[in-house]
C-alpha cells in the first residue's frame, strides 16, 4: 500500500487541548498536544494507518473539519472533543451526519468530576470512550 493509499484516521481535539502541559497539570498532567500528536502518529503507523491532526478552540471550525474529512474518506475519527463533550449537540450531529466511526477520548475522567461533565453528547454514538489514562489514551498499550 503507499502513502496515498493508507488508511486516514483523523484526530480531532476540541478547546483548551492546545494548553495540554500547562493546562491544570494535576489533572491534565505534563505532556503537551504536540506529544499527543507524535504518539498518535507513532502507534498508527505500525499498523500502516495514517492521521490527520486538527485542534480548535471553535465548534464551527471543528464541524467544518469533520464534514471535510468525509470528502477526504477519512475512516475514523479519534476525538476529545473537550468541553464541547458536555454542550454540543451540533458536534454530535455532524459525526452522525458524516457517518464516520468515531472514539471519543478524554485525559482525565470526567465521571469522577464535577457533575456537569458526567454526561456526554457523543458517548452513545461512539465505538468506545477512552478516559482517565492521560495522554497515554490517545496511543497504545504495550501488551
Ligand atoms: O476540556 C476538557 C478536557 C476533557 O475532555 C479531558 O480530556 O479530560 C474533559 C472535559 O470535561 C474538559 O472540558
Amino acid at each position: 500500500m503507499s502513502d496515498n493509499e493508507r488508511v486516514s484516521l483523523l484526530l480531532i481535539n476540541g478547546p483548551n487541548l492546545n494548553l495540554l502541559g500547562t493546562r491544570e497539570p494535576s489533572v491534565y498532567g505534563s505532556q503537551t498536544l504536540n506529544d499527543v500528536h507524535i504518539l498518535a502518529k507513532q502507534t498508527a503507523s505500525k499498523h500502516n494507518v495514517g492521521v490527520l491532526t486538527f485542534q480548535s478552540n471553535h465548534e464551527g471550525a471543528i464541524i467544518d473539519r469533520i464534514h471535510q474529512a468525509r470528502e477526504e474518506g477519512v475512516k475514523g475519527i479519534l476525538i476529545n472533543p473537550g468541553a464541547l463533550t458536555h454542550t454540543s449537540v451540533g458536534l454530535r450531529d455532524a459525526l452522525l451526519g458524516v457517518s464516520i466511526p468515531f472514539i471519543e477520548i478524554h485525559v482525565s475522567n470526567p465521571h469522577s468530576r464535577e457533575a456537569f461533565r458526567h454526561h456526554s453528547y457523543l458517548s452513545d454514538k461512539a465505538i468506545a470512550v477512552i478516559a482517565g489514562l492521560g495522554v497515554t489514551g490517545y496511543g497504545e498499550s504495550e501488551h
